[in-house]
């Protein structure tokens, strides 16, 4: 991977998601879409109303929402469209993407670029990694301004 993370636009990030009583919706196909669901089932965790778009149980994003549109591209179709429907509705949107970010990034209020390009591995792999590391971070800092986060985990993590 060359390059860093932008400590200012992971800042900005975590100030938009700061309010614990905000909905978060996440979206992403594939691989990316894998990590979307690891993202929000920590969210979930640690007490965050929280969303994967295209599950059953997704109910419509809204004004005052924010929707993480994760895509290595940035041009897949259906996450383009997700991060069109959400900004039509008023929601806040987030893409995770690499640097360019294809047309997701020009929808998007925010972008939080993750500087992984080609590598050795398969597809779109080290991306995927990087989006998935990023992302857990910025859940260990917003974990951190709850109260026994960990316990909280555990009363929450599926039992099924
Ligand atoms: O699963 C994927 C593919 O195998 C590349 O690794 C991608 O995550 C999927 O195709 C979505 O692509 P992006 O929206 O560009 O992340």
């Amino acid at each position: 991977m060359s390059g860093s993370i932008d400590a200012a636009e992971f800042a900005r990030l975590l100030e938009e998601l700061e309010d614990p009583a905000r909905r978060c919706f996440l979206s992403g196909q594939g691989r990316s879409g894998l990590v979307a669901g690891m993202v929000a089932m920590r969210l979930m965790h640690i007490g965050r109303t929280c969303h994967v778009a295209g599950e059953a149980t997704a109910p419509a994003v809204r004004r005052g929402d924010v929707l993480i549109v994760i895509s290595g591209s940035g041009t897949t179709p259906a996450s383009v469209r997700h991060a069109e429907s959400a900004r039509a509705e008023g929601a806040t949107v987030i893409a995770v993407t690499r640097p360019g970010g294809g047309a997701l990034a020009g929808i998007a209020d925010l972008t939080l670029r993750i500087p992984a390009g080609a590598s050795a591995q398969l597809g779109g792999n080290l991306f995927e990694q990087a989006a998935l590391i990023a992302l857990d971070g910025l859940v260990n800092a917003l974990a951190a301004g709850v109260p026994d986060a960990r316990g909280r985990l555990r009363r929450r993590h599926a039992n099924l």
